[in-house]
């Protein structure tokens, strides 16, 4: 068997010329959406990130903020561009990049954020609004992943999903997403204290990679037909990227989506999904195009 690709630039080209319609019907009732970003530190792999929803942004008619702190940069800081963000009103909606240089207290940086412009669905109150099944911005890694299995027809439904992996981008809050009654999805959540990993994956009609561990998942653990979501990124001295999956899974998955050019750009277009949704709704309206 060699898997059908699950392919996230694609979809993600698809999911923005449909969101560029909506901006424009936006603009066309004098709202511009805007989106800020704040990075802290050098790291590569987070500028790369950064720039790339810029450059979204730019595709779609989403005006840009960006906000760049050294990674010597303190705690005050950093809360005083999320301040200066909450209040300015040319930014809509705003991320902050994570992770934040060691030393840094992120949850206390995320709480601080206004929720009505947490673009990236991370801020407590948010998460909190998604335990109670209530409207609220979905985190943009989980719900790309989503949207990658529903536009190419894998079914989700009914699935048992094992998701590798506890971090708050993704791991942490997948679950929350494929369990509500409209995904209906069983969940396991595996980490570095499960014991069985293998065996929770073999099990899976669909796994989720996100561990940040090279080729964690191989082609023994994966049940033979399954949906298989790469979505750890490792990076070596060079700077080449390296996967959760190992490469040989295609031959065993049903469907693979590839690293880079699967998760990556899906998450990408929910962000701006994210903040085409709170224009409209602050334009008091659920969607305009
Ligand atoms: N505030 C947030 N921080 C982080 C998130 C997040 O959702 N919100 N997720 C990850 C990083 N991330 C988004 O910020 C992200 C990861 C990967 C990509 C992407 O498009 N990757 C490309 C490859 C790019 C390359 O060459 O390196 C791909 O997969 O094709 C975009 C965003 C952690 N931080």
């Amino acid at each position: 068997m060699t898997a059908q690709i699950l392919d996230g630039k694609a979809t993600a080209a698809a999911i923005k010329s449909e969101l560029a319609v909506r901006v424009e019907a936006l603009k066309a009732r004098g709202v511009q959406p805007g989106l800020g970003t704040i990075l802290v530190g050098d790291d590569v792999g987070s500028q790369k990130y950064v720039a790339g929803k810029h450059r979204d942004c730019a595709q779609v008619g989403i005006a840009s903020i960006q906000r760049e702190l050294p990674g010597t940069a303190s705690q005050e800081d950093i809360e005083a561009v999320v301040r200066e963000l909450n209040e300015d009103p040319a930014c809509t909606g705003y991320i902050v990049q994570l992770p934040l240089p060691r030393g840094v207290d992120t949850n206390r940086v995320l709480e601080l954020m206004d929720p009505a412009k947490d673009a990236d669905g991370l801020h407590p109150t948010n998460l909190g609004r998604l335990v109670l099944n209530e409207s609220a911005p979905l985190p943009c890694t989980p719900n790309g992943i989503i949207e990658l299995l529903r536009r190419h027809g894998v079914e989700i439904d009914g699935a048992d999903v094992a998701v590798v992996g506890r971090g708050i981008t993704v791991g942490r809050s997948i679950g929350l997403l494929l369990t509500r009654r409209s995904e209906n999805a069983t969940v396991t959540l595996c980490h570095t204290g499960t014991r069985e990993m293998a065996a929770h994956l073999r099990r899976a009609d669909i796994v989720v990679a996100a561990a940040g561990s090279p080729h964690l998942v191989r082609p023994e653990h994966v049940r033979p037909g399954a949906a298989v979501l790469d979505v750890g990124v490792s990076r070596n001295a060079e700077g080449k990227i390296a996967g959760d999956v190992h490469p040989d899974v295609a031959e065993v998955a049903g469907w693979l989506s590839p690293n880079p050019g699967g998760v990556g750009p899906m998450t990408r277009a929910m962000l701006l999904a994210n903040v085409v949704e709170a224009a409209e709704r602050a334009a008091g309206t659920d969607r305009v195009g």
